[in-house]
């Protein structure tokens, strides 16, 4: 009989669950929306935020002085409906707009005829595969296989040749999602550039995301020592800490609110609320 061999692929170990910061400590918190905050749902225009959700949100980003923001693949416009029209910071578009605390805009700009050439070649590709879904996000269209999973792979090959014909444009895969977008930007250049500014600047960056394009915003967010935070088990990652899925980021986050504003039990807090260890 033979011995089994030992594995050559590394193991992680398995991530440990964010810690909880200490009264007034100086967090600043960065979400990213599907897959995060609200579960999935077949069709991206179903998901609804709860009444409590965004109840807790207010309280926190009242907690942190306005240091608080959505960075999310979805049009600025689409979470703003979601959300029901805060004025809190965010970032769109993966990265392509972005709001500041003080309400200030900006939006990547892109010559329209690389814009409707973008959208036609999309378009076209889409109807070849039975059941996938465009979302048209104007500067950006996302292709849903949730509907038409067995899609997927070859729908990611045929994306791939795509680009070719696709100049200055990139290919974000994400859930069950292929997405066109203008390339240069992600949310790590975004989430750098949000936490230069009031109410951001010189506080501890801690970001919740599920998804590949949150991938930027974990290093991001590691290289200024603040916390990264996975949630669900996707692999590999950069994220220090990990969560199950939206109802753990939610009861979370009801901990995190009730230890900024009360201070939380000394085992589940770290020494001065930061920076973070890496496990
Ligand atoms: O960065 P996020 O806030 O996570 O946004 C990423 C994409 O989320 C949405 O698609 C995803 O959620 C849908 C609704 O649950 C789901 O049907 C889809 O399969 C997921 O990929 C959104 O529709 C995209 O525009 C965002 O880029």
């Amino acid at each position: 009989m033979s011995t089994p061999r030992p594995s050559t692929t590394p193991t992680r170990p398995v991530l440990p669950a964010p810690p909880l910061p200490a009264a007034g400590a100086g967090w600043a918190l960065l979400f990213d929306v599907d897959g995060t905050l609200l579960d999935f749902a077949d069709d991206p225009g179903s998901v609804r935020v709860s009444p409590a959700l965004l109840a807790l949100l207010h309280d926190v980003h009242a907690a942190t002085e306005g240091a608080m923001a959505l960075v999310s693949g979805r049009e600025l416009d689409d979470l703003d409906r979601l959300f029901e029209r805060p004025r809190w910071a965010a970032i769109g578009l993966h990265g392509l707009e972005l709001r500041q605390a003080s309400g200030s805009f900006r939006r990547v700009i892109v010559p329209q005829a690389g814009q409707d050439h973008m959208h036609r070649e999309v378009r076209a590709l889409a109807a070849r595969f039975e059941g996938v879904q465009v979302e048209d996000k104007q500067l950006a269209v996302a292709l849903h296989c949730r509907r038409a999973p067995e899609q997927l792979a070859r729908l990611h090959g045929a994306a791939s040749e795509l680009m070719a014909r696709l100049p200055g444009y990139e290919l974000q895969p994400g859930h069950q999602v292929l997405e066109f977008k203008p390339a240069g930007m992600d949310k790590g250049r975004a989430v750098t550039e949000l936490l230069q500014r009031a109410p951001f600047a010189g506080r501890t960056p801690v970001y919740l995301g599920d998804d590949l394009t949150d991938e930027h915003a974990f290093d991001a967010v590691n290289r200024r020592g603040g916390f990264s935070i996975r949630i669900g088990e996707r692999e590999p990652s950069a994220a220090h800490f990990t969560l199950p899925g939206p109802a753990a980021t939610e009861a979370w986050l009801t901990r995190v609110l009730h230890a900024l504003t009360h201070g939380a039990p000394t085992h589940a807090r770290l020494p001065h609320g930061g920076p973070a260890r890496q496990p």
